[in-house]
């Protein structure tokens, strides 16, 4: 998937600053903190400025990112760049967040975040109001998840504890665990609620182990009645964090209070996290979100452009939908384009204008997505030759990569089910049926399978 978009020829400035971090920084904090952004770049190359997600990221790419990000831009420019970082969307102010860097126990916060942190009377939740289960478009991807929340914050401490969801990026997992404290709050306006990105608990438990505040930490988190905690994944290799998380678990289920958590991958799927906090992740209930279907993706298209005073048709609803498909966060990427392309040139909101101001992305994703590179990568993934994509071998050790790969044509290509059978050797229609149907029932079932899937999908989306 391309890490962000900008206009017109900043398109390739940005494009190689992504790249660059890419190699540069560690993956997984490449993957959260730089893939998901957006860019729009002046045509003189003097300003760039980038759309975050939400307040809580907003802080935590200036203080981590933006000075490198600008040095880099600027390296491969050869001039001064102006970087200038905002919200993709409207959002209500919150608080600054700590500068605490990684790794664990590295540099101590400044003193007065200290002060504020500790401060009971100053205790924030730290919740995006603007993040609720009404602007959540509900859909196939993220039916069970939604229900499972809802029920969560009706019923807080019973059923589904700890709730842990988990999906690729930008699927929506912040803006339901923020819907979860949100309604929490609508009808308990006294319910001590927190949300928190892991990475702000692990810089709490590195300020409590500098400063020797661990009552004062123990204090904060073992007294909420709800902890919504985001992209667990960054606990891994975390060892105080992850002892001190396991305290807060146990303190909190003990009194019957509810834990929410994301994460990129299922607890299994976690890598460098101690066995006993994964079963513990595991011991209430596991959804996934999936990447929205085609429907979904066309409702929120419609239902943005709403917030944003604009009325987008269904049919170019559709054409965006059906060309955007990787995740929500590039949908609103889109619809901004498209949105300041008629405000631009005064033009109403039509197929063609939507085809003018997504070209580069369209051009990109019709380079990347042909069946050859879905088996070049499927083949790459499992460990067969590509050749066995298109022989008659049938070990399952070959057929089922096969099967997966004519699946993934289907999904993510416009060819017709004949089409696909004969660039997979020849083989009948009704081949590539079966193969399709039987990889998208196990999907719904089988995690391991799911993930893996979610894995070629997002390489292949570049
Ligand atoms: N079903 C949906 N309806 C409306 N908006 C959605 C939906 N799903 C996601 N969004 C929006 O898409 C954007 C990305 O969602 P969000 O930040 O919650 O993703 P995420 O899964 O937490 O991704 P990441 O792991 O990258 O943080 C947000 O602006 C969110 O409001």
């Amino acid at each position: 998937m391309a890490a962000g978009a900008a206009d017109g020829a900043g398109d390739s400035l940005w494009q190689a600053c992504i790249d660059q971090l890419a190699q540069e920084l560690p993956q997984q904090q490449f993957n959260t903190w730089i893939k998901p952004l957006t860019a729009q770049v002046t045509d003189d190359f003097s300003r760039v400025t980038l759309f975050v997600a939400n307040r809580f990221k907003l802080d935590w790419i200036r203080a981590q990112f933006a000075s490198r990000i600008a040095a880099t831009l600027e390296k491969l420019y050869g001039q001064p760049i102006q970087l200038e970082l905002v919200l993709a969307l409207r959002e209500v102010p919150a608080r600054p967040l700590s500068t605490a860097s990684s790794p664990e126990l590295g540099p101590a916060p400044e003193p007065a975040e200290m002060a504020d942190d500790a401060a009971p009377s100053g205790f924030k939740n730290r919740l995006n109001t603007a993040l609720t289960f009404d602007n959540l478009v509900e859909g196939t991807a993220n039916r069970m998840a939604r229900a499972a929340a809802m029920h969560v914050s009706g019923t807080p401490g019973h059923l589904y504890n700890p709730l842990f969801i988990y999906g690729g990026v930008g699927l929506g997992k912040t803006h339901l665990v923020h819907a979860v404290g949100n309604k929490l709050l609508a009808d308990r306006p006294g319910a001590k609620v927190l949300y928190i990105h892991a990475e702000q608990f692990v810089s709490d438990v590195v300020k409590a182990y500098q400063r020797k505040t661990f009552d004062e930490f123990k204090d904060k988190y073992h007294s909420l009645d709800l902890l919504l905690i985001d992209d667990v994944q960054f606990f891994a290799n975390k060892d105080r964090t992850q002892e001190e998380f396991f305290n807060a678990f146990e303190a909190l289920l003990a009194k019957k209070s509810h834990i929410v958590m994301t994460s990129d991958t299922y607890p299994k799927g976690l890598t460098d996290i101690h066995e006993r906090l994964v079963s513990r992740f595991d011991s209430g209930l596991t959804v996934a979100i999936e990447p929205p279907e085609l429907e979904m993706r066309v409702a929120i298209l419609i239902n943005k452009s709403r917030q944003e005073g604009a009325e987008m048709p269904e049919e170019v609803a559709f054409f965006v939908a059906k060309n955007v498909r990787s995740n929500v966060r590039e949908l609103e990427g889109a619809l901004r384009k498209i949105l300041a392309y008629s405000r631009f040139n005064q033009k109403e909101i039509s197929i063609q204008l939507a085809r003018e101001a997504l070209r580069d992305l369209l051009s990109i994703q019709n380079r990347q997505i042909s069946v050859e590179n879905i088996q070049k990568t499927v083949a790459d993934y499992y460990k067969i030759k590509v050749a066995d994509m298109y022989s008659k071998k049938r070990p399952a050790s070959i057929a089922r990569p096969r099967q997966i790969a004519m699946y993934l044509a289907k999904e993510l290509t416009q060819k017709s089910l004949p089409e696909i059978g004969e660039l997979f050797g020849g083989r009948d229609h009704t081949t590539v049926l079966h193969a399709v149907r039987k990889i998208a029932a196990e999907r719904q079932n089988v995690t391991e399978l799911n993930q893996q899937l979610h894995v070629l999908e997002q390489t292949l989306k570049g």
